[in-house]
Protein backbone atom coordinates (compact mmCIF):
# COMPACT_ATOMS: atom_id res chain seq x y z
CA UNK A 1 0.00 0.00 0.00
CA UNK A 2 1.27 3.39 -0.80
CA UNK A 3 2.91 5.99 2.19
CA UNK A 4 3.20 9.07 2.58
CA UNK A 5 7.00 9.23 1.83
CA UNK A 6 6.52 7.12 -1.43
CA UNK A 7 3.86 10.22 -2.81
CA UNK A 8 6.68 12.99 -1.74
CA UNK A 9 9.54 10.80 -3.70
CA UNK A 10 7.15 10.53 -6.82
CA UNK A 11 6.60 15.06 -6.44
CA UNK A 12 9.98 15.28 -6.42
CA UNK A 13 10.45 13.61 -9.65
CA UNK A 14 7.52 15.84 -11.33
CA UNK A 15 8.53 19.35 -12.63
CA UNK A 16 6.58 22.64 -12.16
CA UNK A 17 6.12 23.30 -15.75
CA UNK A 18 6.99 27.07 -15.75
CA UNK A 19 9.69 27.16 -12.86
CA UNK A 20 11.88 24.00 -13.78
CA UNK A 21 12.15 22.40 -10.31
CA UNK A 22 10.52 19.62 -8.82
CA UNK A 23 7.41 19.95 -7.12
CA UNK A 24 8.86 19.20 -3.70
CA UNK A 25 11.37 22.24 -3.98
CA UNK A 26 8.75 24.65 -5.04
CA UNK A 27 6.53 23.29 -1.93
CA UNK A 28 3.72 22.16 -4.30
CA UNK A 29 1.87 19.63 -1.96
CA UNK A 30 -0.82 21.90 -0.50
CA UNK A 31 -2.99 18.71 1.10
CA UNK A 32 -2.81 15.25 1.03
CA UNK A 33 -4.87 12.09 2.33
CA UNK A 34 -4.12 8.59 2.13
CA UNK A 35 -6.97 5.88 2.82
CA UNK A 36 -6.41 2.70 1.48
CA UNK A 37 -4.44 2.68 -1.31
CA UNK A 38 -6.70 5.97 -2.87
CA UNK A 39 -4.32 9.17 -3.01
CA UNK A 40 -6.19 12.86 -2.63
CA UNK A 41 -3.32 15.60 -3.32
CA UNK A 42 -3.87 19.29 -3.92
CA UNK A 43 -1.12 20.99 -5.82
CA UNK A 44 0.19 24.03 -6.39
CA UNK A 45 1.59 25.29 -9.94
CA UNK A 46 3.19 28.18 -10.77
CA UNK A 47 0.54 29.23 -13.52
CA UNK A 48 -3.15 28.30 -13.87
CA UNK A 49 -2.70 26.57 -17.40
CA UNK A 50 -5.55 23.93 -18.03
CA UNK A 51 -2.85 22.21 -20.28
CA UNK A 52 0.01 21.69 -18.04
CA UNK A 53 -2.47 20.72 -15.17
CA UNK A 54 -3.57 18.39 -17.08
CA UNK A 55 0.10 16.62 -18.27
CA UNK A 56 1.23 16.92 -14.55
CA UNK A 57 -2.39 15.46 -13.60
CA UNK A 58 -1.49 12.52 -15.90
CA UNK A 59 2.06 11.87 -14.72
CA UNK A 60 2.07 11.81 -11.13
CA UNK A 61 -1.04 10.13 -11.41
CA UNK A 62 0.98 7.00 -13.72
CA UNK A 63 3.58 7.38 -11.27
CA UNK A 64 1.86 7.03 -8.27
CA UNK A 65 -0.20 3.86 -9.46
CA UNK A 66 3.43 2.53 -10.27
CA UNK A 67 4.13 2.69 -6.66
CA UNK A 68 0.94 1.10 -5.51
CA UNK A 69 -1.82 3.94 -5.21
CA UNK A 70 -5.30 2.54 -6.25
CA UNK A 71 -6.81 5.42 -7.33
CA UNK A 72 -5.50 9.17 -7.33
CA UNK A 73 -7.48 12.84 -7.13
CA UNK A 74 -6.00 15.34 -7.97
CA UNK A 75 -7.24 19.05 -7.37
CA UNK A 76 -5.03 21.81 -8.78
CA UNK A 77 -4.34 25.08 -7.18
CA UNK A 78 -1.57 28.10 -7.39
CA UNK A 79 0.89 29.11 -5.61
CA UNK A 80 1.23 32.35 -4.67
CA UNK A 81 2.75 35.63 -6.03
CA UNK A 82 5.16 35.82 -2.93
CA UNK A 83 5.59 32.20 -3.04
CA UNK A 84 6.99 32.26 -6.72
CA UNK A 85 9.07 34.85 -5.20
CA UNK A 86 10.62 33.18 -2.79
CA UNK A 87 11.53 30.39 -5.24
CA UNK A 88 13.69 33.15 -6.97
CA UNK A 89 10.65 34.33 -9.84
CA UNK A 90 10.22 32.73 -13.00
CA UNK A 91 13.19 31.63 -15.50
CA UNK A 92 14.12 34.25 -17.72
CA UNK A 93 13.53 32.45 -21.23
CA UNK A 94 16.30 31.67 -22.94
CA UNK A 95 17.09 34.35 -25.93
CA UNK A 96 17.16 32.72 -29.10
CA UNK A 97 19.06 33.37 -32.45
CA UNK A 98 15.55 35.62 -33.41
CA UNK A 99 15.75 37.70 -30.05
CA UNK A 100 15.39 41.32 -30.90
CA UNK A 101 18.59 42.08 -29.55
CA UNK A 102 20.84 39.08 -30.33
CA UNK A 103 23.64 39.56 -32.86
CA UNK A 104 23.91 37.10 -34.68
CA UNK A 105 25.01 37.26 -38.04
CA UNK A 106 23.07 35.06 -40.19
CA UNK A 107 25.41 34.30 -43.35
CA UNK A 108 23.19 31.87 -46.17
CA UNK A 109 25.07 29.54 -48.52
CA UNK A 110 23.17 29.52 -51.76
CA UNK A 111 24.05 28.05 -55.33
CA UNK A 112 21.79 27.70 -58.45
CA UNK A 113 22.32 24.40 -59.20
CA UNK A 114 22.94 20.79 -56.47
CA UNK A 115 27.37 19.68 -56.61
CA UNK A 116 29.20 22.75 -57.32
CA UNK A 117 30.01 22.27 -53.63
CA UNK A 118 28.16 24.73 -51.97
CA UNK A 119 27.84 22.14 -48.37
CA UNK A 120 31.89 21.94 -48.48
CA UNK A 121 31.78 25.61 -48.44
CA UNK A 122 29.41 26.40 -45.58
CA UNK A 123 31.21 23.86 -43.81
CA UNK A 124 34.48 24.69 -44.07
CA UNK A 125 33.82 28.75 -44.06
CA UNK A 126 32.11 27.92 -40.67
CA UNK A 127 35.10 26.66 -39.75
CA UNK A 128 37.40 29.69 -41.19
CA UNK A 129 35.48 31.66 -38.93
CA UNK A 130 35.93 30.19 -35.96
CA UNK A 131 39.75 29.67 -36.73
CA UNK A 132 39.42 33.46 -36.70
CA UNK A 133 38.20 33.26 -33.26
CA UNK A 134 34.37 33.93 -33.96
CA UNK A 135 31.75 31.70 -32.36
CA UNK A 136 30.36 29.55 -35.14
CA UNK A 137 26.95 28.16 -35.90
CA UNK A 138 26.09 25.98 -38.64
CA UNK A 139 23.18 24.99 -39.87
CA UNK A 140 22.40 22.71 -42.37
CA UNK A 141 19.29 23.74 -44.03
CA UNK A 142 19.67 21.63 -47.23
CA UNK A 143 16.47 19.63 -46.28
CA UNK A 144 16.50 17.37 -48.75
CA UNK A 145 20.16 17.09 -49.56
CA UNK A 146 21.62 16.93 -46.02
CA UNK A 147 25.04 16.42 -46.04
CA UNK A 148 26.67 18.34 -43.63
CA UNK A 149 26.81 15.53 -40.73
CA UNK A 150 28.76 13.14 -43.18
CA UNK A 151 31.11 15.40 -44.21
CA UNK A 152 32.17 16.93 -41.00
CA UNK A 153 32.30 12.55 -39.47
CA UNK A 154 29.49 13.55 -36.82
CA UNK A 155 27.93 10.31 -35.16
CA UNK A 156 26.27 11.80 -32.23
CA UNK A 157 22.95 13.15 -31.94
CA UNK A 158 21.98 16.86 -30.51
CA UNK A 159 20.54 16.43 -27.04
CA UNK A 160 17.74 18.17 -24.98
CA UNK A 161 18.37 20.23 -22.24
CA UNK A 162 15.27 22.12 -20.62
CA UNK A 163 12.64 21.51 -23.60
CA UNK A 164 15.85 23.25 -25.57
CA UNK A 165 17.41 21.09 -28.45
CA UNK A 166 21.61 21.34 -27.72
CA UNK A 167 23.64 21.24 -30.79
CA UNK A 168 26.25 18.63 -31.48
CA UNK A 169 29.58 20.47 -31.20
CA UNK A 170 32.52 19.72 -33.88
CA UNK A 171 35.96 21.36 -33.56
CA UNK A 172 34.30 24.19 -31.83
CA UNK A 173 31.44 24.55 -34.34
CA UNK A 174 27.98 24.09 -33.29
CA UNK A 175 25.93 22.03 -35.91
CA UNK A 176 22.37 21.38 -36.95
CA UNK A 177 21.30 19.01 -39.49
CA UNK A 178 18.12 17.82 -40.66
CA UNK A 179 19.92 14.59 -41.01
CA UNK A 180 19.84 14.81 -36.94
CA UNK A 181 16.52 13.74 -37.42
CA UNK A 182 15.35 11.65 -40.17
CA UNK A 183 15.34 7.66 -39.42
CA UNK A 184 18.31 5.68 -41.45
CA UNK A 185 18.65 8.27 -44.08
CA UNK A 186 14.86 8.28 -44.88
CA UNK A 187 13.95 10.78 -47.77
CA UNK A 188 11.82 14.27 -46.65
CA UNK A 189 8.93 14.97 -47.43
CA UNK A 190 8.08 18.23 -45.89
CA UNK A 191 6.86 21.24 -47.71
CA UNK A 192 5.19 24.70 -46.95
CA UNK A 193 4.55 25.18 -43.77
CA UNK A 194 5.44 22.26 -42.02
CA UNK A 195 9.01 22.93 -43.21
CA UNK A 196 8.97 26.50 -42.01
CA UNK A 197 7.67 25.45 -39.01
CA UNK A 198 10.51 22.95 -38.83
CA UNK A 199 13.13 26.12 -39.79
CA UNK A 200 11.30 28.17 -36.90
CA UNK A 201 11.99 25.10 -34.22
CA UNK A 202 16.07 25.04 -35.30
CA UNK A 203 16.10 28.89 -34.84
CA UNK A 204 13.94 28.93 -31.51
CA UNK A 205 14.12 25.16 -30.02
CA UNK A 206 17.65 25.00 -30.31
CA UNK A 207 20.24 26.44 -28.02
CA UNK A 208 22.70 27.72 -30.12
CA UNK A 209 24.28 30.04 -27.10
CA UNK A 210 25.86 33.54 -27.80
CA UNK A 211 26.86 32.88 -31.59
CA UNK A 212 28.64 35.88 -33.91
CA UNK A 213 27.77 33.92 -37.10
CA UNK A 214 25.46 31.52 -38.16
CA UNK A 215 26.27 29.65 -41.45
CA UNK A 216 23.24 28.42 -43.00
CA UNK A 217 23.51 25.41 -45.69
CA UNK A 218 20.98 26.20 -48.34
CA UNK A 219 18.91 23.85 -50.57
CA UNK A 220 20.51 24.11 -54.58
CA UNK A 221 18.68 25.53 -57.01
CA UNK A 222 16.02 28.03 -57.28
CA UNK A 223 13.22 25.82 -57.46
CA UNK A 224 10.34 25.78 -54.96
CA UNK A 225 11.98 24.39 -51.40
CA UNK A 226 15.25 27.02 -52.22
CA UNK A 227 12.42 29.58 -52.49
CA UNK A 228 10.65 28.58 -49.04
CA UNK A 229 13.13 28.62 -47.54
CA UNK A 230 14.78 31.75 -48.78
CA UNK A 231 11.69 33.60 -47.75
CA UNK A 232 11.69 32.31 -44.37
CA UNK A 233 15.33 33.20 -43.48
CA UNK A 234 15.28 36.42 -41.33
CA UNK A 235 17.55 39.17 -42.34
CA UNK A 236 20.50 37.15 -43.59
CA UNK A 237 24.11 37.91 -45.65
CA UNK A 238 24.40 35.38 -48.97
CA UNK A 239 26.97 33.71 -50.99
CA UNK A 240 26.87 32.77 -53.79
CA UNK A 241 28.86 29.75 -54.45
CA UNK A 242 29.33 28.82 -58.27
CA UNK A 243 32.01 26.50 -61.22
CA UNK A 244 34.47 28.43 -62.87
CA UNK A 245 32.81 27.89 -66.28
CA UNK A 246 31.16 30.92 -67.64
CA UNK A 247 27.43 29.69 -68.74
CA UNK A 248 27.55 28.03 -64.51
CA UNK A 249 27.92 32.20 -63.50
CA UNK A 250 24.18 32.57 -65.34
CA UNK A 251 22.32 29.60 -63.43
CA UNK A 252 23.94 31.04 -60.18
CA UNK A 253 22.82 34.45 -61.37
CA UNK A 254 19.38 32.74 -60.59
CA UNK A 255 20.29 32.47 -56.87
CA UNK A 256 21.56 35.58 -56.63
CA UNK A 257 18.28 37.08 -57.94
CA UNK A 258 16.46 35.00 -55.45
CA UNK A 259 18.47 36.44 -52.79
CA UNK A 260 17.81 39.71 -53.87
CA UNK A 261 14.39 39.16 -54.64
CA UNK A 262 14.03 38.26 -50.61
CA UNK A 263 15.38 41.19 -49.82
CA UNK A 264 18.45 39.54 -48.41
CA UNK A 265 22.36 41.18 -48.90
CA UNK A 266 24.55 39.63 -51.33
CA UNK A 267 28.17 39.69 -49.56
CA UNK A 268 29.90 38.07 -52.75
CA UNK A 269 30.27 34.63 -54.79
CA UNK A 270 32.80 32.10 -54.14
CA UNK A 271 34.43 30.05 -57.55
CA UNK A 272 34.91 26.55 -56.00
CA UNK A 273 36.60 24.28 -58.29
CA UNK A 274 38.39 27.25 -59.91
CA UNK A 275 41.56 25.08 -60.58
CA UNK A 276 43.70 22.43 -60.21
CA UNK A 277 47.32 22.68 -59.32
CA UNK A 278 49.33 19.41 -59.03
CA UNK A 279 50.97 19.32 -55.69
CA UNK A 280 54.06 17.38 -57.42
CA UNK A 281 55.18 20.14 -60.26
CA UNK A 282 52.87 23.18 -58.99
CA UNK A 283 51.78 23.69 -62.57
CA UNK A 284 47.94 25.08 -62.70
CA UNK A 285 45.14 23.86 -64.85
CA UNK A 286 42.23 25.35 -65.46
CA UNK A 287 39.81 21.98 -65.50
CA UNK A 288 36.64 23.55 -65.28
CA UNK A 289 36.77 26.28 -67.50
CA UNK A 290 37.34 30.07 -66.48
CA UNK A 291 35.86 33.22 -65.74
CA UNK A 292 32.78 31.88 -63.86
CA UNK A 293 33.30 33.69 -60.68
CA UNK A 294 34.03 37.17 -62.31
CA UNK A 295 31.29 37.12 -64.56
CA UNK A 296 28.58 35.96 -61.69
CA UNK A 297 29.91 38.87 -59.37
CA UNK A 298 29.45 41.67 -62.07
CA UNK A 299 26.11 40.88 -62.84
CA UNK A 300 25.19 40.56 -59.27
CA UNK A 301 27.16 43.93 -58.75
CA UNK A 302 29.54 42.03 -55.83
CA UNK A 303 33.36 40.62 -54.89
CA UNK A 304 34.56 37.34 -55.40
CA UNK A 305 35.36 36.50 -52.10
CA UNK A 306 37.69 34.02 -52.91
CA UNK A 307 38.38 30.77 -55.45
CA UNK A 308 39.26 27.49 -54.34
CA UNK A 309 41.19 24.96 -56.20
CA UNK A 310 40.21 21.40 -57.05
CA UNK A 311 41.21 18.93 -54.26
CA UNK A 312 40.12 16.94 -51.64
CA UNK A 313 40.98 17.50 -48.03
CA UNK A 314 43.87 15.87 -46.51
CA UNK A 315 42.88 12.69 -44.73
CA UNK A 316 44.03 13.14 -40.73
CA UNK A 317 45.65 10.67 -38.66
CA UNK A 318 43.16 10.93 -35.70
CA UNK A 319 40.01 11.98 -36.95
CA UNK A 320 37.60 11.20 -39.60
CA UNK A 321 35.94 14.33 -41.25
CA UNK A 322 36.61 13.60 -45.04
CA UNK A 323 34.87 17.19 -46.28
CA UNK A 324 36.99 19.48 -43.77
CA UNK A 325 39.97 21.39 -44.95
CA UNK A 326 42.23 20.94 -41.63
CA UNK A 327 44.96 23.58 -40.64
CA UNK A 328 47.81 21.68 -42.44
CA UNK A 329 46.16 22.47 -45.76
CA UNK A 330 46.49 24.32 -47.87
CA UNK A 331 43.18 25.39 -49.07
CA UNK A 332 42.39 25.48 -45.28
CA UNK A 333 44.27 29.19 -45.57
CA UNK A 334 41.91 30.44 -48.49
CA UNK A 335 39.07 29.77 -46.72
CA UNK A 336 40.83 31.67 -43.92
CA UNK A 337 41.23 34.28 -46.09
CA UNK A 338 37.45 34.35 -47.10
CA UNK A 339 36.62 34.05 -43.53
CA UNK A 340 38.37 37.67 -43.12
CA UNK A 341 36.45 38.90 -45.91
CA UNK A 342 33.01 37.99 -44.31
CA UNK A 343 33.74 38.82 -41.01
CA UNK A 344 34.96 42.85 -42.80
CA UNK A 345 32.24 43.00 -45.11
CA UNK A 346 29.95 42.46 -42.33
CA UNK A 347 31.54 44.43 -39.21
N1 LIG B 1 37.11 22.22 -54.25
C1 LIG B 1 36.79 20.94 -54.33
N2 LIG B 1 37.69 20.03 -54.74
C2 LIG B 1 37.38 18.72 -54.83
N3 LIG B 1 36.18 18.21 -54.54
C3 LIG B 1 35.22 19.07 -54.15
C4 LIG B 1 35.46 20.47 -54.01
N4 LIG B 1 34.33 21.07 -53.60
C5 LIG B 1 33.42 20.07 -53.47
N5 LIG B 1 33.94 18.89 -53.81
C6 LIG B 1 33.25 17.58 -53.84
O1 LIG B 1 32.15 17.70 -54.74
C7 LIG B 1 31.03 16.96 -54.27
C8 LIG B 1 29.82 17.88 -54.16
O2 LIG B 1 30.11 18.83 -53.14
P1 LIG B 1 28.98 19.37 -52.16
O3 LIG B 1 28.16 18.25 -51.61
O4 LIG B 1 29.64 20.31 -51.25
O5 LIG B 1 28.10 20.15 -53.22
P2 LIG B 1 26.68 20.83 -53.03
O6 LIG B 1 26.67 21.97 -53.97
O7 LIG B 1 26.40 21.09 -51.62
O8 LIG B 1 25.74 19.69 -53.56
P3 LIG B 1 24.21 19.47 -53.13
O9 LIG B 1 23.60 20.80 -53.03
O10 LIG B 1 23.71 18.63 -54.25
O11 LIG B 1 24.28 18.78 -51.80
C9 LIG B 1 31.46 16.35 -52.95
O12 LIG B 1 31.87 15.03 -53.16
C10 LIG B 1 32.65 17.21 -52.52
O13 LIG B 1 33.57 16.48 -51.73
Amino acid sequence: MINHQQVLDVLKTVQDPFLHKNLLETHALKEITIEEGHVQLMIALSRPDRVKQMQTQVEISAKLKEQGAEAVRIRFTVLSKEEIQRLGGFPEKMPTLLSPNAKTEFIAVASGKGGVGKSTVSVNLAFGLARQGKKVGLLDADIYGFSVPDMMGIENRPSVKNERILPVERFGVKVISMGFFVKDNSPVIWRGPMLGKMLNNFFNDVYWGDLDYLVLDLPPGTGDVAMDIHSKLPHSKEIIVTTPHPTAAFVAARAGAMAIHTQHEILGVIENMAYYKSRKTGEVEYVFGKGGGDKLSGLLHTDVLGRIPLAQPQPQKDVFAPGVYFNDDPIALVYNDIAQKVIEKCE
